[in-house]
């Protein structure tokens, strides 16, 4: 059975709809992404999942559990982390824990997590005092302090530096391998490819593609960039005409060109036909990045 299922869930501030029709299930102990562009209604889904916003339509169940009827046992099990969240600036980490603690029948031990997150050395500390990386740090250990067994993640590593990004990535598998499933709301597609599972885009409100990492970037129409300096002019048309090819750009004195499946050939294919080599020659992946840009361009 799947941890998290939400069912034709549709959400509308005044007349305005900002989820509509979204369905898709969380199968426990992965990392599922929820990816979006600003304003996509990603807050607004995983504020439903977590049982903070009651929606028009649909259904949300978290281990067979409506988040709103069965509040009590919910919040049992499933812990959250939400955008912007924020502390009285006085609360030290100690006492933080011990407050959100006293919240849960089974809570955990708040000093082991702290220290396990990194904060054993800042317990005394107040939540004014404390760099972004800790605050953050503080807000996943409040999202765990209940021993839930789904955690719901919001921008957790906006803000962060690139250090404190990737120790916070660390944590987030750590996490996983506890067996906690991980529901996380990003815009970092590197973030997103390094740790998901699997991921749903949402656009207006609405899925417009779901799958692994590695499914998506496979299905979007770049798969593959293939970058080199021609030896001789080349007219781009001939590789815009060549198979799988996407699209050929220039930058600079070199030609890129982005394509799938057969497309790397026959742009090798080409050039040596011509007698043209190709210097500097980079081929190089798509990533989510590349895949998301693909997903959410309108002409899609
Ligand atoms: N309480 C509210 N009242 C009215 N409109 C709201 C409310 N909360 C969110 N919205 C609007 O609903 C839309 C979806 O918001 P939501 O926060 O769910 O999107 P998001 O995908 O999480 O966006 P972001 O990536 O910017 O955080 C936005 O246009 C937002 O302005």
């Amino acid at each position: 059975m799947p941890i998290v299922e939400v069912t034709d869930l549709h959400k509308s501030y005044g007349d305005r709809t900002v989820v509509d029709g979204v369905s898709f299930e969380v199968e426990e102990g992965e990392i599922f992404g929820v990816l979006g562009p600003n304003g996509a209604g990603k807050t607004t889904i995983v504020e439903c999942v977590s049982g903070l916003r009651t929606p028009d339509r649909g259904t949300v169940r978290v281990t067979g559990l409506d988040p709103i009827a069965d509040r009590r046992a919910v919040t049992e099990l499933l812990g959250a982390q939400l955008q912007q969240s924020e502390l009285q600036p006085k609360l030290t980490v100690r006492e933080a824990l011990g407050l959100y603690a006293s919240f849960y029948r089974r809570p955990a031990d708040g000093l082991a997590l702290a220290e396990r997150l990194g904060l054993g050395h800042v317990l005394d500390t107040r939540f004014a005092k404390l760099s972004g990386g800790q605050q953050q740090r503080l807000f996943i250990a409040l999202a765990l302090i209940g021993t839930p067994r789904v955690v719901v993640l919001d921008e957790l590593t906006t803000g962060l530096d690139p250090r404190g990004r990737r120790e916070t990535w660390a944590l987030i598998e750590e996490v996983r391998e506890s067996g906690v499933t991980v529901l996380l709301v990003t815009h970092f597609m590197e973030e997103a490819q390094r740790l998901c599972d699997r991921v749903a885009v949402f656009d207006s409100g609405a899925i417009r593609a779901f799958g692994s990492p590695a499914e998506l970037i496979g299905r979007a129409a770049t798969s593959t960039i293939v970058s080199f300096r021609p030896s001789a002019p080349l007219d781009p048309v001939l590789l815009e005409a060549l198979p799988d090819v996407a699209a050929v750009r220039r930058d600079h004195d070199r030609m890129v060109v982005e394509g799938s499946g057969r497309a790397v050939d026959a742009v090798l294919g080409l050039l040596a036909g011509r007698g043209i080599v190709a210097e500097r020659l980079r081929i190089t992946d798509a990533t989510l990045d590349d895949a998301f840009l693909d997903i959410i361009t309108p002409e899609n």
